[in-house]
């Protein structure tokens, strides 16, 4: 198979889908590698690094969508890339489509293949594309959380450990799945006084069994959230129904009810946001302040630490990517359960019950694709 690594516009987002690594397997099973020149530079990888590995650089992403049978990138395509995309051509990527209508209808039009990166899913439930992003943004929310509770940043001007003599901070996570279990760790690790919420009591049972003793577990509900978010410092959105879009559990009102300089960190901007005042930021302009309270709702958060995320999201990617190319899309997923359910939308219907949802589109069943004869 032709396989395009397009370099990544989303504003300062410096991961790249394939390192030369990653070029080496592809090559390994007979396929060819175009990458566009510079994709790798801002991850560490020089296009000498992958001409030596094997791949064929081109000079721009026209050329690079142009060629490309499959397509493998890191974040959503962007409006500049809605028309560079084919009809038939399949795209490997994270997509969120629950929060962006123009990019659903964009991908309907183009009438490609849409595989999910945040949507495989393995037999446990678990999302394992999603998760090495997540355990860099979990972290990073605590990192981020802190350098905005500084008073120039805006924030309350409280350390998150405190120091001896004076108490420290009080941190609310809402949702304890990967984000939250690597935000709670770093926050308590900080000498914080950590809240975790989940809806499922069996999470909370285990996250109680292994998290340290300044963190403890409280049920997610309306009220506990109410109640939690008044002595908050540092507040961590990091719930997900998957595919979907994120459901609004701090509403405007209650903004009100919070601490001046009450820092959120809403992890799950990118499925639309558990804060209802939440709006996607960059990297470059992360935040903003209503009613007093700092939110940072960056979408692309590993994006700012290129080195860690490319390698953990390709060590996960890479094998999926392999069977794609090896087998095609329509018998990888046939065979596949876990890149079945990664289909969002195909040539022109979407094949993914929550995003259909999300915008009261008509839903196709994936498996009206996928019967009868596979096509290499
Ligand atoms: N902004 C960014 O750069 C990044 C964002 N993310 C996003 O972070 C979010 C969380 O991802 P993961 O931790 O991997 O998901 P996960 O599936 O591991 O955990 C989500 C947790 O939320 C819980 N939950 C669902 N509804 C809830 C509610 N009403 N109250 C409390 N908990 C609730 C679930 O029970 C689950 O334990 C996702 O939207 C993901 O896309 C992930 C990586 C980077
Ligand atoms: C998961 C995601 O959206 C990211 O890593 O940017
Ligand atoms: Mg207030």
């Amino acid at each position: 198979m032709i396989i395009g690594v397009p370099k990544e516009i989303k504003q300062n987002e410096s991961r790249v889908a394939l390192t030369p690594a990653g070029v080496t397997e592809m090559l390994n099973h007979n396929h060819t590698v175009y990458i566009q020149t510079q994709a790798g530079e801002g991850s560490g990888f020089s296009d000498e690094a992958y001409k030596d590995a094997g791949a064929q650089i081109l000079p721009n992403i026209e050329a690079i969508y142009d060629i490309a049978e499959m397509i493998i990138k890191v974040k959503e395509p962007i409006a500049s890339e809605y028309n560079l995309i084919k009809e038939n051509q399949l795209v490997f990527t994270y997509f969120h489509f629950a929060s962006s209508e123009a990019l659903t209808k964009a991908m309907i039009d183009n009438k490609s293949i849409c595989l999910a990166y945040e949507t495989v899913e393995k037999a446990d439930r678990s999302l394992p594309l999603l998760v090495p992003m997540s355990e860099v943004a979990g972290r990073m929310a605590v990192q981020e959380g802190a350098k905005y509770l500084e008073k120039p940043t805006g924030g309350r001007g409280i350390l998150l450990g405190g120091v001896p003599g004076v108490k420290p901070a009080n941190v609310l996570i809402i949702g304890g799945g990967i984000v939250g279990t690597q935000a709670a760790k770093m926050a308590a690790g900080l000498g914080a006084n950590v809240t975790i919420m989940d809806i499922s009591l069996p999470r909370l049972r285990q996250l109680a069994d292994i998290m340290p003793a300044n963190v403890e577990t409280i049920m997610s509900n309306q009220y506990n959230i109410a109640e939690a978010i008044q002595h908050s410092d540092l507040i961590v959105g990091a719930v997900l129904i998957p595919g979907a879009k994120a459901p609004h559990l701090i509403t405007q009102d209650m903004l009100k009810t919070m601490q001046p300089g009450t820092v959120v960190v809403d992890v799950a901007v990118d499925q639309g946001g558990c804060i209802e005042t939440c709006k996607p930021t960059t990297h470059e302009d992360p935040t903003y302040v209503i009613d007093e309270v700092v939110h940072y709702c960056v979408a692309n958060m590993p994006g700012a630490v290129p080195y860690t995320s490319t390698v953990a999201l390709t060590n996960a990617t890479l094998p999926y990517a392999i069977q794609l190319a090896n087998k095609g899309w329509k018998k990888a997923c046939q065979d596949s359960k876990e890149l079945k359910l990664g289909l969002n939308i195909v040539q022109g219907e979407i094949v993914y019950q929550p995003v259909a949802t999300a915008f009261d589109l008509p839903y196709t069943p994936v498996d009206t694709y996928l019967k009868g004869e596979a096509v290499v």
